[in-house]
């Protein structure tokens, strides 16, 4: 097992390249969610201290040393951010599983994409150089004209607990790059590994006020931040509920917002795989993986009939395969939910979804070798129909339902049955079905023959109730710049739109 005593810093907010106290001093408790132990605390901003990070965000973009910089400036920031996050990175991995309950391997995983994701975006904050001044040719002679790309100002992220440290980053790499002030505000349930993005900002010589950390509760940190009149956008990952409240918020003040909002995907498995081991596999790591806590999760798994016993059957075999364990202990693949709160909602979904009369076929308890910790079995739920609860809502934990179908027209109506539109996944070696689904689902992502694999390239968000916007790619920087045109009359002529007085 890894070192459970790597000390967790008692940090403050991270404001203006300062530690600071929180005005009204408060502090929340980081709970490891596989001891159920208090292991620490973090601040809690409130808004007062988001007045102070926002005042430190526009001073910063008012200084040449942030406000003037170019691309291939910034570019400089991100990389030497990127490096320290590898030099720190089996340190930032055990926080983020000690205070997440994300698997070990997991949280290694995504440190390498935190600093993945700082290299891309300093790459594109570079290349931004040669795009900040496009001109336009209107084939005219009165006048000159060009667009530049700037930065929009003062941004506010606000972020969830289930990637605590790559959620975030996914917005403030690409933030920077484009050469924006930023205020995070992660999610009180996981920020330890944001506020040590505080510390390497700081060892770096980030310019203050650049990027400001506030820990908090969402309604006291989160809210006043999405209502504040200097704030010039809100990127938003988590929960429909709250999306909804900050769309609210912002546009009170005509605030663009960008959300991500999670989703019910669906995996579609056809009879003409040739190996269900490799389908199963797909299957199993897009529910249970990061335990099921995924805004992408394939939580639908919608299987032809003539194969669905045969690859149920391999599922559970699969399944029952899964090292449920502390997760920090080697090979582990399923730690527990992230809290107290997170665990009910889950066992109850599973409740619900029995009292519905829906059958558990495998799973929907704690685990009987783990007493302590919110804890709870990879689960498959069968005899499903498409009014029960478990079909429609996102359950946000292991907990996979399934439905069969016979022709493709009744699975992409499964598929779509959905108020969410994040992602889809067919399974079959038919490419010209493939592209057929490919068309029919209602989503910003597809995958084929896979199930959650994910690139800094390529645009990330949903549609429908999954929120708007993109993060990643070259989509996730547009998301944070201006764009402006500049149009200049270039005639020495009058533009005699008028009639001249110097005639009458
Ligand atoms: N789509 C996704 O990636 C995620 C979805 N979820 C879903 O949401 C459920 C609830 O989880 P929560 O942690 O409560 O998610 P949440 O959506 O409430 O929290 C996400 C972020 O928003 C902040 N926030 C909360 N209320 C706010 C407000 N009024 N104004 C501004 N910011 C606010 C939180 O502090 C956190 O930083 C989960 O059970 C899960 O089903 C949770 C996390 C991520
Ligand atoms: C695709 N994955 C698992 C790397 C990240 C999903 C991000 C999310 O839950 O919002
Ligand atoms: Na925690």
């Amino acid at each position: 097992m890894a070192n459970r005593n790597v000390p967790i810093s008692r940090r403050q907010l991270y404001i203006g390249g300062e530690w600071r106290e929180p005005v009204k001093k408060n502090r929340i408790p980081i709970i490891n969610p596989a001891t159920e132990e208090i292991i620490g605390d973090i601040p809690a901003a409130t808004a007062e201290d988001v007045d102070i990070a926002v005042e430190a965000a526009r001073k910063a973009i008012a200084r040449d040393d942030w406000g003037s910089t170019t691309g291939a400036q910034r570019a400089k920031y991100l990389r030497a951010i990127a490096a320290k996050v590898l030099e720190k990175k089996s340190v930032l991995a055990t926080l983020e599983s000690l205070d997440s309950g994300k698997t070990l391997f997991e949280s290694a995983a995504d440190m390498d994409d935190v600093a993945g994701c700082f290299e891309y975006y300093a790459d594109l904050a570079e290349a931004l150089d040669s795009r900040r001044k496009t001109p336009v040719n209107l084939n005219s002679d009165s006048f000159k004209t060009y667009v530049l790309r700037e930065p929009l100002g003062v941004v506010g992220l606000i972020t969830p607990w289930n990637y605590p440290l790559l959620m975030a980053i996914w917005k403030v790499a690409p933030a920077l790059a484009a050469g924006c002030a930023a205020i995070l505000k992660p999610s009180e349930l996981a920020s330890v590994t944001c506020l040590e993005l505080g510390e390497i900002c700081r060892e770096i010589g980030l310019p203050s006020g650049a990027l400001n950390i506030l820990t908090g509760l969402g309604p006291e940190a989160g809210g006043p931040l999405a209502s504040h009149p200097h704030v010039d956008k809100i990127s938003f990952t988590g929960s429909g509920p709250t999306g909804s409240k900050i769309m609210t918020a912002a546009a009170q003040l005509v605030k663009p917002v960008s959300l991500e909002l999670g989703g019910k995907s669906p995996i579609v498995v056809f009879d003409d795989i040739d190996n269900l081991d490799i389908a199963a596999e797909w299957t199993l790591f897009g529910i249970f993986a990061n335990t099921g806590q995924v805004c992408s999760a394939t939580s639908r798994l919608i299987v032809q009939e003539s194969i669905a016993s045969a690859f149920l059957d391999r599922l559970l075999k699969w399944t029952k395969n899964i090292k449920i364990s502390d997760p920090l202990e080697e090979d582990c693949k399923l730690g527990p939910v992230v809290s107290a709160g997170q665990y009910e909602k889950v066992l109850k979904f599973i409740s619900n979804a029995k009292s519905e009369g829906a059958t558990i076929l495998y799973g929907g308890k704690r685990p009987q070798h783990l007493k302590k910790g919110y804890y709870v079995q990879p689960t498959i739920i069968t005899d499903v129909n498409t009014s029960m609860e478990i079909w429609k809502e996102e359950v946000f934990g292991p907990v996979l339902c399934v439905k069969t179908f016979k022709t493709e027209e009744e699975a992409i109506e499964l598929a779509n049955d959905t108020k969410y539109g994040l992602a889809a996944a067919v399974m079959s070696k038919d490419v010209k079905r493939c592209e057929r689904f490919t068309k029919a689902f209602q989503t910003g992502i597809i995958w084929i023959n896979c199930s959650q694999p994910t690139f800094n390239q390529l645009p990330w968000g949903g549609k429908k109730r999954s929120g708007f916007g993109r993060d990643l790619g070259e989509w996730g920087l547009e998301s944070f710049l201006n764009i402006k045109q500049v149009t200049e009359y270039t005639s020495a002529e009058p533009w005699a739109f008028y009639k001249s007085p110097s005639r009458n």
